[in-house]
């Protein structure tokens, strides 16, 4: 039997609970940076200019009318350029920032609206933060820096040092828990940084550009690390990048930011397939499509000739892992199954190639 199922529906029941209520809504959210942003909302919804607000109101437009529902459990990429507002929105989700208008509503509840003593207990239990310079403590050890933020909140020194020797474990660490962080390279202090946030087992992950200043190696290496923890942690997990092939490896769902506005938000292969503008379409044009595209997108609804000598592969496989496994297997079709084992379709080799070179 085929394994369809989507790595959310693979997730163990407990964790699912755990992380069910944290999806989070960003509703009307707008910043404007400035003296007085309570004139300038109005003037917004009158469709005045980013430009018109910094020359005319000497104001600054940061983000304007974002909406993006964030699955819990999920990783939501933030893409875009620099000055988009990418640091921006993240900072709003743990109210690091204030919107002008605007709700963030997490597992129902508007973080805006949260009084100091409820505010702490939320940035302190529900969310972690995983940082582009890695923020570590540099005259504590990897234990201690793994440790911090178990102390803050009181635990036992016992359970501290357990949860921080697993997840250092877990991210490839054994055995460097007496190291400084400047005796380790800069993956590994990343590797650090991504522990001593799961030690605090918030549901709510925010990385923060948190491996653009790794090597491209490395970088490819931490993307892999957080994969594979994600199967198991299913965190809803807010991730910001500048990087498109970053964004499509990570990203459950990805919203395109561009001059503090959403331009397009979807999956990955939504948004490789169907780019909303030229923006867009400049953006994804040299993206290497096999690993994006899964069979569903491709294959065409028919019925599957009664001789077809062919592999079976469930929709959800990427365009380049059916290659491979076409290619390995000695056959020349495709028989694509949907997520019930119902059969949808064939492909031949030539075809899923083409649908990988694109239009
Ligand atoms: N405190 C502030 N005061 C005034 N303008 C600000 C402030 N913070 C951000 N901005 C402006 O808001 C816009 C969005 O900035 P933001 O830092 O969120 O973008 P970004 O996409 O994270 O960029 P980068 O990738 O360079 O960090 C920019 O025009 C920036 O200059």
């Amino acid at each position: 039997m085929l394994d369809t199922a989507t790595p959310l529906q693979r997730a163990a029941p407990a964790r699912r609970e755990q992380t069910q209520d944290h999806a989070i809504e960003i509703r009307g959210l707008s910043k404007v940076f400035g003296k007085t942003p309570e004139k300038i909302v109005p003037l917004l919804k009158q469709g005045v200019t980013k430009q018109e607000i910094m020359d005319v109101h000497k104001h600054v437009l940061g983000l304007n009318d974002i909406n993006i529902s964030m699955p819990a459990g999920a990783i939501q990429v933030i893409m875009g350029l620099s000055g988009s507002g990418k640091s921006t929105l993240i900072r709003h989700i743990n109210r690091l920032i204030d919107p002008s208008v605007g709700e963030v509503l997490v597992a129902g509840v508007d973080v805006c609206k949260m009084s100091p003593k409820e505010l702490r207990e939320f940035r302190r239990h529900k969310t972690a933060m995983v940082f582009q310079q890695f923020g570590l403590l540099p005259h504590r050890t990897v234990l201690d820096n793994a440790v911090y933020g178990l102390q803050l909140q009181g635990v036992p020194r016992a359970r501290q040092v357990d949860a921080a020797m697993h997840w250092l474990g877990r991210v490839g660490l054994s055995g460097f828990e007496n190291h400084y962080p400047h005796q380790l390279s800069g993956g590994m202090q990343q590797r650090v940084g991504l522990a001593r946030a799961l030690v605090n087992d918030a549901p709510i992950l925010l990385m923060d550009e948190a491996f653009s200043a790794l090597d491209p190696l490395i970088r490819v290496d931490m993307q892999s690390i957080l994969l594979e923890l994600q199967k198991e942690i299913r965190k809803t997990i807010v991730f910001i990048t500048h990087d498109l092939d970053e964004a499509l490896r990570l990203g459950d769902r990805i919203a395109i930011l561009r001059d503090g506005e959403v331009v397009q938000q979807g999956t990955g292969q939504e948004i490789v397939l169907s780019p909303a503008d030229e923006y867009i379409m400049d953006f994804v044009r040299h993206v290497n499509r096999g690993k994006v595209v899964q069979l569903s997108a491709v294959v065409e609804r028919q019925a599957i000739p009664p001789d077809v000598d062919g592999i079976e592969l469930p929709c959800s496989t990427l365009l380049e892992t059916a290659v491979s496994s076409l290619l390995a297997s000695g056959k020349s079709m495709i028989v694509v199954r949907d997520p019930w084992g119902e059969a949808l379709g064939c492909l031949s080799l030539p075809k899923v190639v083409a649908a990988m070179v694109g239009p």
